[in-house]
């Protein structure tokens, strides 16, 4: 056969093939989430549906639920869920670096090891140590990141600044390549020179694979130059649909605003109108007062509790590894020591006394 002939077949087959449905990288349905189940849920009937080649920009209020959700969506919690579908890159089961997931965010947990709170990012290594069997399998991907970010392998972990820990973390977590990476404001420490290449680099990523990624943040420069859908945690614990940036009507009538309304951010600025309807609407405090909403708002965000409380307890005293613990003890020991001495140092005195006295 002709080569031009078997080119022409190659090409129709690839046309006419029947094409398969892409994976969706999110597909949840009904979800419902408590921490506690004699509580209220801190997610309710939500519904997700992320496609290939989105970058989600996912917002709200201080307290939300985001990071739960982030969480879900990586498996880092797994319990206490009831869906009608809960799949995560086709999968029923979520997990940080399988599958193609890669979870920027939180901490790096060990429970139950006695290490509780230790971060291996601040280890007295290399750059080039950490995780070093994946460095070596990965290392095109590895030496694209070290230019992407601007990285230094030779950095000592512990005498990083948080910005270079930050790049060293995010390179190690994107080692293997993703098809879903979720972003819990991770990026915030980045200057803005590698923000941007960072963020370009998510791009060509979700571009080449198909992959998308969810990224949380209060932080909007470059979220109107990079983000295609945006999804808001409301008030009510309710997620809102994932808006396809494009087509979202508010999002349109902010870019066409002009003059004096013209929005400098229009994602900054859509997203400080879109949480002041949703206060407006849900708390009952805000009356036609002519007090300063964002008082209000303030004052009810300040009634929360302290978010990590619940880790803390969790975690109790079987650790040891509370923070100012050790300098506590150190301290506690050395006073101990001196308090020793001080005593020996006074019967010593005393007796020397006593017996002079007796001479
Ligand atoms: N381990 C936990 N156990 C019980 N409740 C929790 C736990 N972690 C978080 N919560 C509660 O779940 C709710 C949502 O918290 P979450 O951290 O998801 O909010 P968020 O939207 O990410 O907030 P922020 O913008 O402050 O990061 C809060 O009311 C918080 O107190």
């Amino acid at each position: 056969m002709m080569e031009e002939e078997k080119k022409m077949e190659d090409i129709d087959a690839i046309v006419t093939a029947p094409t398969k449905p892409a994976v969706l990288p999110v597909d949840i349905r009904n979800l419902t989430f408590h921490y506690d189940s004699t509580k209220e849920p801190n997610i309710v009937g939500l519904n997700c549906a992320i496609e290939p080649n989105s970058k989600v920009i996912l917002v709200g209020a201080n307290g939300a639920g985001k990071s739960t959700l982030l969480r879900i969506l990586t498996g880092q919690i797994f319990m206490g869920m009831k869906s009608d579908r809960f799949s995560i890159n086709g999968m029923p089961k979520a997990n940080d670096q399988f599958n193609g997931v890669a979870y920027l965010g939180g901490t790096w947990k060990r429970r139950r090891t006695g290490f509780e709170g230790v971060c291996p990012y601040t280890m007295d290594c290399a750059a080039s140590e950490m995780m070093a069997n994946w460095q070596e399998q990965f290392k095109e991907r590895r030496d694209e990141l070290v230019r992407v970010l601007g990285i230094n392998l030779d950095w000592r972990m512990h005498e990083c600044s948080d910005g270079q820990r930050k790049k060293v973390r995010i390179m190690i977590k994107l080692l293997r390549p993703f098809q879903l990476c979720v972003i819990d404001e991770f990026a915030a420490d980045l200057d803005i020179f590698s923000r941007k290449r960072f963020f370009d680099f998510l791009t060509r990523e979700c571009e080449i694979r198909g992959a998308a990624v969810v990224y949380c943040t209060h932080i909007f420069d470059q979220a109107d130059e990079w983000a295609t859908h945006v999804a808001f945690m409301q008030l009510n614990k309710v997620l809102s649909p994932v808006h396809r940036l494009a087509t979202y009507e508010p999002y349109q009538n902010i870019l066409a605003r002009t003059g004096r309304d013209r929005a400098m951010c229009p994602m900054y600025t859509m997203v400080l109108e879109e949480l002041e309807r949703q206060y407006r609407e849900q708390s009952e405090l805000f009356v036609e007062d002519n007090r300063c909403l964002a008082d209000v708002i303030m004052d009810q965000q300040g009634m929360e509790l302290g978010d990590d409380r619940f880790e803390a307890e969790a975690a109790g005293d079987q650790t040891g590894w509370v923070s100012g613990r050790l300098t506590r003890q150190l301290i506690a020991e050395e006073q101990q020591l001196k308090r020793v001495e001080r005593a020996e140092k006074r019967i010593a005195l005393e007796k020397a006394a006593t017996t002079g006295s007796n001479n």
